[in-house]
């Protein structure tokens, strides 16, 4: 028996902004009442604390020790996961665009990744985690029993994008997030660290022409095909 097989088991969902991640990573934890980790708000916080305190985005080594000294918890209420940075609610602010951008640029940094590492590694806990993000399958938990690469076209996900903002009341346009969401995409995927891609062992899935729930449905299916 291998050390990792007595782990508790993950399941990583993969893939570019706005495929739809995060939603069906909370769901498939509910349903199956494993923990979740959220390892964008990670590089998200680790941006946020940066422009915070004024660090310069192309200094990697203070990147990194930023990453390293985080002071950070997530909450839990009312089925509602909220992240804490230095004892104040950051939920909000690590989701304003500026961040985003910041996070993706932070996200290149190799010693900014190897810091936060071992962080996104704790999570893991009997009976199980659900991991969202970009590398969970490939570097993060390799060993992982069920792998996810969820996709969906640049458009479609810079629709999704709008409408999620307009109804918190965020006026954007649809335009400026399209490039936004083709500029990340471009950044996660030609970095050297951990660049955006299936592991060998994923199952793609395209979310572009089908509804939350039979996403959802589709990986439940796959769990337990995998996890029997
Ligand atoms: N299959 C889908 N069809 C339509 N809308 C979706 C689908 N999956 C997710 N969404 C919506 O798209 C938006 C972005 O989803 P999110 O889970 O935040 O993506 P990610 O975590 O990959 O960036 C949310 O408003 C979500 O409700
Ligand atoms: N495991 C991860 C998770 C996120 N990132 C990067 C990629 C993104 O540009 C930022 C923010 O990720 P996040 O998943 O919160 O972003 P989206 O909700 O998909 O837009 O962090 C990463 O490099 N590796």
């Amino acid at each position: 028996m291998t050390e990792h097989s007595i782990q508790a088991p993950v399941i990583t969902i993969d893939g570019p902004s706005g495929s739809g991640k995060g939603t069906i990573a909370k769901l498939v934890a509910d349903r199956l009442g494993y923990a979740l980790l959220d390892s964008g708000a990670l590089y998200r916080l680790t941006a946020l604390a940066a422009l915070n305190a004024d660090v310069d985005l192309n200094d990697q080594a203070k990147l990194a020790e930023v990453a390293a000294n985080l002071d950070i918890r997530f909450d839990i209420a009312n089925g509602e996961v909220s992240a804490v940075m230095d004892g104040k609610d950051v939920s909000r602010d690590i989701r304003m665009e500026r961040v985003s951008m910041a996070a993706s640029k932070v996200a290149a940094v190799p010693a900014v990744r190897e810091a936060l590492l071992q962080r996104q590694r704790d999570f893991r806990a009997a009976p199980g985690l659900v991991a969202d993000g970009r590398d969970m399958g490939t570097t993060v938990f390799p060993d992982a029993p069920v792998k996810i690469f969820l996709t969906a076209s640049a458009e479609e996900r810079a629709r999704r994008r709008y409408e999620q903002l307009r109804g918190r009341g965020v006026s954007v346009s649809l335009r400026d997030l399209l490039e936004d969401i083709r500029a990340r995409d471009d950044r996660d995927m030609n970095r050297a660290t951990s660049p955006l891609a299936p592991a060998e062992d994923a199952v793609v899935l395209d979310s572009t022409d089908i509804d939350i729930d039979a996403v959802l449905q589709k990986v439940l299916d796959l769990v337990h095909a995998r996890t029997q």
